[in-house]
């Protein structure tokens, strides 16, 4: 938690737990100046931060990194082995990371405990990470998501979407983006701050005025729309008012993004100059709160439904395949584990055999019945190695069937 940094510096493991703050950004916003930015500030402060990189793409980095994705991954042998394009190559190379997201917590965790060896050492407040700067492979990837999950189960975790300020000025760019954090927010579930970056050349109080009043932003949209902004070919009169479908969209999405909008910090920074960061760590303060008092307890939650959801695939896959070896039967009563009674494993495949006659099945299931029950439990008894009375031989079944998965 960042607001227990230099008095609890002390033993207090859990009350020191470092914040992970997660840089995505569109290419050119700013994201690595950023970075670099926020970890010079955090150095001043003698507290440095754990950085890890997730770029494989980028050639010169200006801060070090304590896990560097390039350290593990060769991007240019990964798009060459595999005959890829750029964007292929940074998300063969994320699931390839991936794939070791075990040794990266195990990792974070040996290094953000506190030393019982060196109680003086100051624990770690803050986890950087910064990613590559094709933000959809890096959001909608599965190893995107993996890499997040990971990271958010064992930290308090904050996504800073950058935003490139002068670039956000007009009514489209800016709702764009927005729609885009949106995006992100829903998908990520993680708490959200807009870092509006760049603001030595243009100052982000237009989108805080257009994110909290909704007559500002109509206003805005009423002068771009008379500049003729949207160009006036999407369908609108295409004279001096520019599209009417533009702008009556826009004014329809700045409805529906209000209660977006509640649930984000925002920020305007300059990367170049160092302003704004104090701002940003109290955004990072609030929003780790946030985490731990919102959003943990419904990770735990989708963590207990996936677990569920697991279990309950395994007892459907199980009722299948016990249905599969009665196929055949013309039986109305559905059969439960209990149930499964027939066939041995010539039977059994006579059962599944398409070109079988369903009639002479019936007879056969009858007749053989009591002998394939025999053949089946014996073979249960053989596997589990012992021999059970009857009223436990059906949960033997179920036993031997999970220790065959
Ligand atoms: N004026 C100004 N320029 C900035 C600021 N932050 C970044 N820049 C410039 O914006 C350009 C892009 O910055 P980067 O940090 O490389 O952006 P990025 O998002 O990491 O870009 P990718 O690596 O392509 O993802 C560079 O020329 C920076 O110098 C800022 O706060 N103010």
């Amino acid at each position: 938690m960042a607001s227990s940094t230099a008095p609890s510096a002390s033993q207090d493991a859990p009350a020191s737990q470092p914040v992970a703050v997660v840089c995505v950004g569109m290419a050119g916003s700013g994201k690595t100046t950023f970075m670099q930015q926020i970890n010079a500030h955090l150095h001043g402060k003698k507290e440095p931060p754990y950085v890890i990189n997730l770029d494989p793409a980028v050639l010169h980095s200006p801060f070090e990194s304590n896990i560097d994705i390039r350290d593990s991954v060769n991007y240019k042998e990964v798009m060459k082995q595999y005959n890829l394009g750029p964007n292929g190559g940074i998300l063969t190379s994320l699931n390839l990371f991936a794939t070791k997201i075990d040794q990266v917590l195990n990792l974070l965790e040996k290094r953000t405990a506190p030393d019982p060896a060196n109680p003086a050492r100051k624990p770690i407040t803050n986890i950087l990470v910064d990613t590559p700067g094709q933000i959809e492979v890096f959001v909608w990837s599965a190893s995107g998501t993996i890499l997040l999950e990971s990271l958010a189960s064992s930290f308090p975790t904050v996504i800073a979407y950058i935003i490139d300020t002068p670039r956000t000025s007009s009514t489209s760019t800016f709702m764009s983006n927005m729609l885009y954090a949106c995006s992100i927010l829903y998908k990520t579930k993680l708490p959200m701050i807009l870092v509006f970056n760049k603001t030595d050349i243009k100052d982000a109080s237009f989108a805080k005025e257009w994110m909290t009043d909704y007559d500002a932003f109509q206003a805005a949209l009423q002068e771009d729309e008379n500049r003729n902004a949207f160009g006036g070919t999407e369908g609108g009169d295409g004279g001096a008012n520019g599209s009417g479908y533009m702008g009556s969209l826009l004014n329809s999405m700045s409805l529906m993004l209000e209660e977006f909008y509640a649930h984000l910090s925002v920020v305007g920074v300059s990367s170049l100059y160092g302003t704004g960061i104090d701002e940003f760590f109290e955004a990072v303060k609030v929003k780790a709160e946030e985490f731990k008092r919102d959003y943990e307890p419904e990770l735990e939650k989708r963590r207990e439904m996936r677990e569920e959801n697991k279990k309950k695939e395994r007892e459907k896959e199980l009722e299948k395949m016990m249905k599969g070896m009665s196929m055949g039967e013309e039986s109305a009563t559905p059969l439960t584990v209990g149930d499964i009674k027939d066939g041995d494993d010539d039977d059994a495949m006579d059962t599944l055999s398409p070109d079988e006659d369903d009639e002479d099945d019936d007879e056969d299931d009858e007749m053989d019945e009591p002998a394939a029950r025999k053949g089946l439990q014996s073979r249960y008894e053989a596997a589990l190695g012992e021999t059970e009375d009857t009223t436990t031989q059906e949960a033997s079944f179920v036993k031997y069937l999970h220790s065959q998965r």
